[in-house]
């Protein structure tokens, strides 16, 4: 098969978007580890961190220089961040965005170096409020997934998403606390090795639509050393380890065991935040991601799915939602067409559909 370093088709945009989360996972890294978080709670009740929107405006000004044209979708907006309300949080993501770069120079520049000021990185956020759709070119940023897995010290990712006509055609996730090797068993906390050696940390996901999935070591000077990554082959779904949100509210965990009991797992869940999942099973480190409406009016958003879905595919998995129905990113900002989501190996995911429609079906 082709692999996603050795065609130029959309290389640039992947290029720019690994630059970008990146240099946005250095951003969010420190925060981890040297800030009080600057938490905000959103009209949803859900939280908002200093290092969300940091992120956020790093992401997009590396879009914007780059591609000036094309359509953002991003979760967070600078509303809180202004006027005299806004001030101190203003200035304490201004801090870090103004500080954060990467130590390659040359990389630097392609992401067009440095924001200008504080309203700049304003306007930047706000740059995310495209409404999407199934037209033309448009990002799709999560500036850190998981956010209260980031605020417990769990997993989180950093993603990105480039949609061309509603279809994603490439997809980096950068998680920070996952072990930097491919071959380390799945991991709910931080990694043995995910802590700073030779200035690098984590690790991030690529994958280009038709041209299969990487990881690389997340690293401050932003080098790109790629592997090519793989599900791995599950004969029986028996055997399977399955992992899901530790969050009982973003999916049903009651219903994951029962499906799990019915499919003969006995393997107990990995529970971990953020596109995390969906990364570490299509590297191998586990083999099914389950995650079951808890609520009935919940929309799952597009940048809670995008990087993750297409990683998964290309790494030769099958992403679906709760009826086994394909993601619709075409639709706008929100997949509304969609309830859940269930990733598998190819082989085992239409056995796996069976069970989760018996089990979700039977509680009607
Ligand atoms: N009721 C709900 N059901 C499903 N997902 C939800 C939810 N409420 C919030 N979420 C989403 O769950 C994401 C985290 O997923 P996970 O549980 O896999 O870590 C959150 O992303 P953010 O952390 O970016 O806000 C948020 O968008
Ligand atoms: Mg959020
Ligand atoms: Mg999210
Ligand atoms: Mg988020």
């Amino acid at each position: 098969m082709a692999s996603v370093r050795d065609n130029q088709y959309l290389d640039h945009e992947l290029h720019v978007a690994l630059l970008a989360v990146q240099r946005a996972a250095i951003l969010t890294k420190s925060v981890f580890h040297n800030h009080a978080k600057g938490t905000l709670n959103k009209s949803d009740a859900s939280p908002v961190t200093i290092g969300d929107f940091g992120a956020q405006a790093l992401i997009i000004s590396a879009l914007q220089h780059n591609f000036p044209d094309d359509e953002i979708v991003a979760e967070e907006e600078a509303k809180d961040l202004r006027g005299e309300k806004g001030q101190e949080v203003r200035e304490t993501v201004w801090n870090l965005v103004s500080q954060t770069r990467l130590e390659n120079k040359e990389y630097e520049e392609t992401l067009g170096g440095s924001v200008k000021s504080a309203d700049a990185m304003l306007d930047l956020i706000d740059k995310g409020d495209s409404q999407g759709g199934g037209k033309g070119r448009i990002w799709a940023i999560d500036p850190i997934d998981g956010t209260k897995g980031f605020l417990r010290g769990g997993q989180y990712a950093v993603c990105l998403a480039l949609m061309i006509d509603g279809d994603v055609k490439v997809g980096v996730l950068g998680c920070p606390n996952l072990p930097i090797s491919d071959s380390e068993p799945l991991t709910e906390g931080i990694g043995k090795d995910a802590s700073d050696e030779e200035g690098k940390f984590g690790v991030v996901f690529a994958a280009k639509e038709g041209y299969g999935a990487v990881s690389c070591p997340l690293s401050k000077r932003g080098d790109l050393k790629m592997d090519e990554i793989n599900m791995k082959p599950l004969e029986n779904v028996a055997d399977a380890t399955f992992c899901e949100s530790v969050e009982a509210g973003h999916s049903s965990q009651g219903d994951a065991a029962a499906i799990a009991k019915k499919l003969g797992i006995t393997k107990p869940s990995v529970r971990m935040d953020s596109q995390a999942k969906y990364g570490s099973i299509a590297r191998g480190a586990g083999d099914l991601y389950l995650r079951l409406p808890v609520r009935a009016d919940y929309v799952e958003k597009i940048w809670d799915h995008a990087a993750g879905e297409l990683i998964v595919r290309e790494a030769g998995g099958m992403v679906t939602d709760s009826e086994g129905n394909r993601l619709n990113f075409k639709l706008g900002r929100t997949l509304k067409e969609n309830k859940g989501v269930i990733a598998a190996p190819k082989n085992v995911h239409g056995k796996v559909i069976e069970v989760v429609k018996e089990v979700l079906g039977a509680k009607q």
